[in-house]
């Protein structure tokens, strides 16, 4: 039986309460909070991005998860397991693909896999080696030494030893540094293969574009501290800032615009931009009194903000 059909009827797959940690310092160094309390709700079968900047505590948060690191504080459900009363079941259902590179280079991928599932004590009849070398496509490598694996197969490698015991959560920690474009692609047809197929899906990633783009919810710590979790459409939707470009024909550089009150930039040539809030509705005004100044409009671009101002803008207090 795996640890999903155990808890079929866990409503969420991690639940994060008043979470702390506070590494102990040393002679050299203070005491470090690194969470402060936070809450934190992924639902099953979501694909959540955590973000946040370096330091803010993600990979804390993760390793407590995964039973690596002991909280100070708090509590923390896995799979509908408590990690304090439990924690063999929680651990069992979560899967980490670590950060670090790091691998015993004298093994072939097939007996790191069939070691890893003989640490979790899967059954010899239930483990699915081929299956999963072949999701990862190892399968020409299985017999290869890991020290002859490129880069970007031993990442696969790890999202593989990540899943030899079938966890309904997989966890994974900034899985494309240093991964090339081609590979990082491969590897997100991947995870979104096991997210369709269930899996539920924690990533940290640095690349804010490809959290926007894969992931339905985002979490973004800072500081410690959960300073938003929501569906990515709805903190997108928060940027009330879009800009429209105007090519117009004439420079406008030191000639009145008639838009005072307004943030401009001017991108060299004819070409200015203006920062305004959609929701107020000015955007009909704005090309009036550009027209009014003795400007005819050539063309008109917008560019709408993203997921790096929303992280800008919530991160930068700190
Ligand atoms: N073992 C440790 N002992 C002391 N302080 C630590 C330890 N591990 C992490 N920290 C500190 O705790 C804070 C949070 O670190 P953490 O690694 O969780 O952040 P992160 O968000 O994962 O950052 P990154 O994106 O750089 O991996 C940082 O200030 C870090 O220096």
């Amino acid at each position: 039986m795996t640890a999903a059909d155990q808890t079929m009827n866990a409503e969420n797959a991690i639940e994060i309460r008043g979470l702390e940690k506070t590494y102990a310092g040393t002679k050299d160094s203070e005491p470090k909070q690194a969470l402060k309390g936070i809450d934190l709700t992924v639902r099953r079968g979501a694909m959540l991005g955590l973000l946040g900047p370096n330091g803010a505590g993600k990979s804390t948060c993760i390793n407590i998860l995964a039973g690596l690191v002991r909280k100070t504080g708090g509590t923390a459900r896995v799979w509908g397991f408590d990690i304090d009363e439990n924690p063999r079941n929680a651990k069992a259902a979560i899967g980490v693909v670590p950060q670090e590179l790091y691998f015993d280079a004298f093994f072939t991928p097939r007996e790191m896999l069939e070691l890893q599932a003989g640490l979790y004590g899967v059954p010899k009849s239930e483990r699915r080696t081929d299956e999963i070398l072949a999701a990862v496509r190892l399968s020409d490598k299985a017999d290869a030494y890991a020290r002859t694996l490129s880069g970007g197969m031993k990442r696969r490698l790890l999202v593989a030893k990540a899943m030899v015991h079938s966890p309904p959560i997989l966890v994974l920690d900034e899985p494309t540094a240093g991964v090339d474009i081609e590979l990082r692609q491969q590897l997100w047809d991947y995870v979104r293969e096991l997210n369709r197929a269930g899996v539920t899906i924690v990533l940290t990633t640095h690349y804010l574009e490809e959290a926007e783009k894969l992931c339905d919810d985002i979490a973004i710590i800072n500081n410690g501290e959960v300073v938003a979790c929501e569906p990515t459409a709805k903190l997108l939707s928060r940027i009330d800032e879009k800009v429209v470009v105007l090519r117009l024909d004439g420079d406008p550089v030191g000639r009145p615009l008639g838009l005072d009150g307004f943030r401009l930039d001017y991108r060299g040539g004819s070409d200015v931009a203006v920062h305004y809030t959609p929701s107020s509705g000015v955007i009909g005004g704005i090309m009036d009194s550009v027209r009014a100044a003795g400007f005819s409009i050539l063309d008109v671009t917008t560019e709408q903000g993203d997921l790096e101002d929303i992280f800008l803008q919530l991160t930068r207090a700190a």
